[in-house]
Parts: C-alpha cells; sequence; structure tokens
C-alpha cells in the first residue's frame, strides 16, 4: 500500500517535474521576449522541484550553453560565427557536420592570427574541454597544400591515445577535404626503411616521430610548415618529451610556423616556451580563470585505502553517474580498486587503464568506456591530459596528483578535474584524503587556483544528493 502510494507521488513529482523541465526549455534564454520564469522564484514547492529538475539533469543542456555562450567572462563565449573566421568553405561544412554552432573564444581569438599570412607563431592557453583541439587542428587543415604529396603539418601529442583522438577529430574535420591524406606516427604503426611519406599531416608522439623523420629519413622535417605541440607544457617540460621535440625542432625550417596549446603553463615552462618559440604571440590565462567553475570540487576525509573505497560506493549509491574516472598515483593501487569494485558491481562495468597494458589493450578498453559499455574507468596520470568524453560526470582523485618532492602537482590535476565538464557541461571532482599530508596537498591546490575545495560527508546521502549533477 505504502509502496503504490510513493509510486503515485513519484509519478506525479516527475510529471510535475517534466512540466516545469518543459517550461523552461520553452521560455529558454534565446527567447528574450518572454519573461523569466519567475513563478519558480515564489512558489517554494516549485522551487524545490526546480532543485530536483537541475539534479536529475532534465533541463536542456542547449540552454545552459547558450547561457554560458553570452556571459563575456566564460571560455565559451563569442562574439563571431565560424563564417566569419574565414575558414574554407569545406572545412566550414566540416565543423558543422561535427555540430559545432558557434566558436569558443579560443577558437575566435586564435584561429584569425593562425591561419592569416604571413604565419605567425603562437603559445595559447585555454581551460580544458573548451576546444583548442579544433582551434589547432582547423589552422593545420588550412595550411595543407594538397597539390604537394609530402607532410607539411606535424602536431606531437604526448600519449598514444591523444595522438589518436586529434588524428579522428582532424579527420572528422577534413571530412568534405577528401584530398588530405592524415598519417598517425604512433606505436603500432610500422613503415619499412626506404619508404617516403606521401601523406600531408602527421600527428603522433614524439619516439616516432623521431623514428620516421631522423632515423628511417621517411619525411623531410624541414618541408614541415606547421608544427603543433598539444599539451606543450608537458612537452616542453618533461624531460624525456623535451629532448626529442627540441631535437625535432632543430631540424625544421626557420619559416616553419609553431602553434603551443594547452591548459596549464608553469611560469618557468612559459619562460622557456617563449625562449625557443621566434616571436610568437602569446594567449594567456588569469591564475584565478584556470579552474572551470562548471565543476565543482570536494574532498571527502577518509581513514584509509579500505575508507577511500567505502567513499567512493557510497557518492555510487546515491547520486546518478553518467561516467566516473578515478585517479591513482600507482598501477598497483588502481588494480587494487578495480579488483575491490569489480567484485561489487561486475567486472563488465569497471575499466583499468594504466601504462603497463599493450597500446591495443589501452585503446580497446578506451573504446569500451567511450561507447558507455563501462561506468567507471580507474586510471594513471597516463590518462589524465587531453582524453574528451562528454559523459564524464565525475572525477575521483583516489590519489591527489604530487610532484617528485612529493608537493601538489596543481597543473596534473588541474587536466585530471577536466576530464570531466567538458564544453560547458557541469561536472564533479572529488579528493580522497586519508592522511594529513594528503590535506596539505589539498590546501596548497585549493591555494593555488583560489577555488574553494569544499568538504563533502560521504556518509550523509543527503548532503551526498545535493552535488549530484
Ligand atoms: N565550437 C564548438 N561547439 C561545440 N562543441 C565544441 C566546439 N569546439 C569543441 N567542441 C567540443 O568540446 C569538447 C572539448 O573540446 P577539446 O577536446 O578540443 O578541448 P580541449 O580544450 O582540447 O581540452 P583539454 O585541455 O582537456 O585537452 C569536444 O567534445 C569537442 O567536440
Amino acid at each position: 500500500m505504502t509502496d503504490n502510494w510513493n509510486k503515485a507521488a513519484e509519478t506525479q513529482e516527475l510529471t510535475e517535474i517534466q512540466r516545469l523541465s518543459e517550461d523552461i526549455n520553452e521560455i529558454g534564454i534565446n527567447n528574450e521576449h518572454k519573461p523569466p520564469p519567475a513563478e519558480l522564484d515564489d512558489n517554494p514547492a516549485d522551487a524545490s522541484l526546480l532543485m530536483k529538475i537541475i539534479r536529475k539533469g532534465l533541463i536542456d543542456t542547449k540552454n545552459d550553453l547558450d547561457i554560458q555562450r553570452k556571459d563575456p567572462n566564460s571560455p565559451l563565449y563569442s562574439v563571431k560565427s565560424f563564417e566569419a573566421l574565414h575558414l574554407k568553405p569545406e572545412l566550414l561544412k566540416g565543423v558543422y557536420a561535427m555540430g559545432y554552432n558557434t566558436p569558443s573564444k579560443i577558437q575566435e581569438t586564435a584561429l584569425p592570427t593562425l591561419i592569416a599570412d604571413p604565419p605567425q607563431n603562437m603559445i595559447a592557453q585555454s581551460q580544458s574541454g573548451t576546444g583548442k583541439t579544433a582551434a589547432f587542428t582547423l589552422a593545420m587543415l588550412t595550411r595543407v597544400d594538397t597539390t604537394k604529396d609530402y607532410p607539411q603539418v606535424l602536431c606531437l601529442s604526448p600519449t598514444y591515445e591523444l595522438a589518436i583522438q586529434t588524428g579522428e577529430v582532424a579527420a572528422r574535420m577534413a571530412k568534405f577535404c577528401p584530398d588530405i591524406s592524415i598519417r598517425y606516427a604512433v606505436r603500432g604503426e610500422e613503415i619499412s626503411r626506404g619508404d617516403k611519406l606521401k601523406d600531408h599531416v602527421i600527428i603522433g608522439t614524439p619516439g616516432k616521430v623521431l623514428d620516421w623523420s631522423l632515423k628511417f629519413r621517411a619525411f623531410d622535417l624541414s618541408k614541415i610548415i606547421v608544427f603543433v605541440l598539444d599539451e606543450a607544457d608537458v612537452m616542453i617540460a618533461q624531460q624525456g618529451h623535451q629532448d626529442q621535440c627540441i631535437r625535432l625542432q632543430k631540424h625544421l625550417s626557420k619559416k616553419c610556423q609553431m602553434m603551443l596549446f594547452s591548459a596549464t603553463y608553469e611560469k618557468k615552462v612559459m619562460d622557456f616556451a617563449e625562449f625557443i618559440v621566434p616571436s610568437p604571440i602569446t594567449i594567456r590565462l588569469k591564475k584565478e580563470e584556470e579552474v572551470l567553475d562548471n565543476i565543482k570540487q570536494y574532498y571527502v576525509k577518509c581513514r584509509g585505502q579500505d575508507d577511500k573505497y567505502r567513499a567512493i560506493a557510497n557518492i555510487y549509491g546515491v547520486i546518478t553517474i553518467g561516467q566516473a574516472i578515478i585517479f591513482c598515483h600507482t598501477r598497483k593501487t588502481a588494480g587494487w580498486l578495480a579488483g575491490k569494485m569489480s567484485n561489487e558491481v561486475g567486472s563488465e562495468s569497471v575499466g583499468v587503464l594504466s601504462g603497463d597494458l599493450t597500446v591495443e589493450q589501452r585503446l580497446a578498453v578506451l573504446d569500451r568506456f567511450r561507447e558507455g559499455h563501462q561506468k567507471c574507468l580507474i586510471t594513471t596520470n597516463v590518462l589524465s591530459r587531453g582524453i574528451d568524453i562528454d559523459q564524464v560526470n565525475i572525477v575521483v582523485n583516489f590519489d591527489l596528483p604530487i610532484d617528485q618532492q612529493g608537493n601538489a602537482d596543481c597543473e596534473t590535476y588541474l587536466h585530471r578535474i577536466g576530464r570531466t565538464g567538458r564544453f560547458g557541461k557541469h561536472g564533479i571532482a572529488i579528493n580522497l584524503i586519508d592522511s594529513e599530508q594528503c590535506m596539505r596537498i589539498c590546501r596548497d591546490i585549493e591555494k593555488h587556483f583560489g577555488k574553494k575545495i569544499m568538504l563533502l560527508d560521504a556518509e550523509n546521502s543527503d548532503e551526498i544528493e545535493k552535488i549530484g549533477t
């Protein structure tokens, strides 16, 4: 009886929620002639329903995106259309075929400069998930001369997965440019001695590109007219990558246009970038702009590893999680956590991606997650940068990111939490804290970005419910 009553009440409530959500979507923000839904503010019952709508994510996210696009402080703000950016008609068609209607701030700001003549070097910073890939990819494709059959554009990424993802974006953008040929230079792709590449665009990781260009002489670096470093700060700051990138850069012609993109640049990295890139145009964010407002950050106090696991289980039990990425410090912890979670929810729902897998295994895990077969991906820093999966609404730092000295690694933190809240979506970042030292690191991160990381009691389901997106 009580069950039926509850069900009836639930159905009525859902109908109410749907009605209200339709009203809100209908009013929309595009329709400036209609008055705001004042009655929602006035009626407390409606107001609590509104909260539920927001929590259930029933409001059309398109409207939310539109709101952000009209806010000059948002990284999605733009005043121009893609047409006004003077892209080639085939690329414009590609952009629209991808469902992009208007450019983001970084696209609007960077693209006109990147495709103008004479070519200019650029070091650009924009928050995670704000469309940097499209910005540099469109610039790369614009520069290709298909009457010449040799590599002209070289784009380097720090990881295999990111190179593949960028290549896929470039291929989709170039859908209406059938003459442009793109080649991946990543582990698993092989060429033979004596091969001469005819592809216009090479996208790969530094080691493989070095092999193909300098060892196999499969293409001539001095003929490259555009050189892109994605995740540029890590490419020029991390020892291994730095040596490789600088070796490659030495063989480029003086006229080669250099484009460096990232969401983060530590001061000394930016200084170094400005030193190695001749006369760059620099697009920088202020420190307080780096963390996106659409990602809410929390910390949970835990008593050890098992307690951290329980916190995740509690959160899972209460809020609707589209997909989650959980970052661990080591492969060992990732494996341990995956084992525990698999026991509880079944191994088919949990993926683990760490550096000990083969590239084929890594790609297969990522594909399964991207296609939504797995709801939760447990990983290490290998996946902290660039990976773009729309449905990820929670990032958990099972272990906070630290540098080699054991201090807060603020850049990695920003990239990790940026796996959620892509292109204006709402996201949640949860940091699990199990020691004084961890708490100190959390505070350092908070101070560094000047954005509050709020305490969340993972034993309190009402509190957890409030943070749900
Ligand atoms: N103009 C646009 N309109 C709509 N969606 C867009 C637009 N530009 C990019 N996107 C989408 O936004 C998402 C994030 O873009 P992208 O991966 O390029 O971000 P990013 O700035 O490179 O992030 P990160 O710093 O994490 O590498 C992608 O899913 C992309 O398809």
